[in-house]
């Protein structure tokens, strides 16, 4: 029997990230920081669906506070699917959200990831995963690493991958209330900008830090104050630009413990690591 041709594609994971750390180690001439950072995927994230279209248009049929549907990154993700592949299909694409934006777990990024996966599969336009990265990197500096599939040491702004092996590990994330733009950080002034650079090897979380910390600390004196309640329990430390902080503990009791007792207004969730991109397969 013929296989039936794919319509509707529900409920594809897009997991969070972490930085376990971020340097900052230079600066290219458009402004852009050059970075060394891990990263690692997380089993917690956001979750979409996508339904085939025959008139070629891409909508987003949820609601994102905050995100005009046009500047979407699943939108933006989809129409530079079909123009670097000349497909005409369409998509309506429904984003179950539950990554607090602006986090610095990646939401945006991984969304539109997962949105250039999951419509290469739905319109079988073919790409590969080198050619969906590359796409992807005109999006955020994160997209690449999504598609990548796997923890990594990044280099350039994100783009530059290599495989990193980590063992399995429970982390507790905490979301500060408030929201820290990304750019206002790269533009600090007192942003350290010349750490120097390390090698994959040597990353462990004694030599290194997130270069970005203390600026987003000294701003946003919420992200401070989230980093002293989570050391209490185990070395805690900023993900990407903030706003979200994170500590790895010892097992899923320790971190389900420590999520119960984190006081409002700061909200706490427990997150295991996640080794491969659950859509991986749909790749290569
Ligand atoms: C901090 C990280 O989360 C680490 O994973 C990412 O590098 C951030 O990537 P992102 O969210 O995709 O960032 P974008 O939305 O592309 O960047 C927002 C702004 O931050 C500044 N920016 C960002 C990334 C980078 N390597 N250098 C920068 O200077 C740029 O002014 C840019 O206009
Ligand atoms: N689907 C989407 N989900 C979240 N944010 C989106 C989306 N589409 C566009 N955006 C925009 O992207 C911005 C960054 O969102 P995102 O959640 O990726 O930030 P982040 O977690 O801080 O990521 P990073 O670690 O890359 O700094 C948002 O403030 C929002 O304006």
């Amino acid at each position: 029997m013929d296989t039936p041709p794919l319509i509707r594609l529900e409920r594809c994971p897009a997991p969070a990230k972490l930085n376990l750390f971020l340097h900052v180690v230079g600066r290219r001439a458009d402004g852009y920081h050059l970075l060394q950072t891990a990263f690692r995927m997380l089993d917690w994230g956001d979750s979409l669906t996508f339904a085939l279209r025959a008139d070629g248009a891409v909508h987003r049929t949820t609601e994102v506070a905050g995100v005009p549907e046009k500047q979407d990154l699943v939108v933006r993700a989809g129409r530079l699917l079909q123009q670097a592949s000349g497909c005409r299909h369409g998509a309506d694409i429904a984003i179950d959200k539950r990554l607090p934006m602006g986090g610095g777990l990646g939401g945006g990024s991984s969304d539109a990831a997962t949105t250039l996966i999951a419509l290469n599969r739905l319109w079988g336009t073919g790409l590969s995963r080198a050619a969906l990265a590359k796409l992807g990197l005109q999006l955020g500096a994160d997209v690449p690493f999504f598609i990548f599939g796997r923890d990594a040491f990044a280099e350039g702004v994100g783009e530059e991958l290599q495989p990193l092996t980590l063992p399995p590990a429970w982390y507790v994330v905490v979301a500060p209330p408030v929201l820290v733009p990304t750019a206002e950080i790269f533009r600090a002034e007192e942003l350290t900008r010349d750490t120097g650079p390390i090698r994959i090897t040597d990353f462990a979380a004694s030599t290194t830090r997130n270069d970005l910390q203390a600026v987003a600390c000294n701003r946003y004196p919420e992200v401070g104050a989230a980093i002293e309640w989570l050391a209490q329990f185990a070395p805690a430390r900023m993900t990407g630009s903030g706003a979200c902080v994170f500590a790895e503990v010892g097992s899923e009791m320790e971190a389900k413990d420590i999520v119960e007792k984190c006081p409002a207004p700061m909200r706490a969730w427990k997150a295991k690591s996640l080794a491969r991109h659950p859509l991986s397969d749909w790749l290569d």
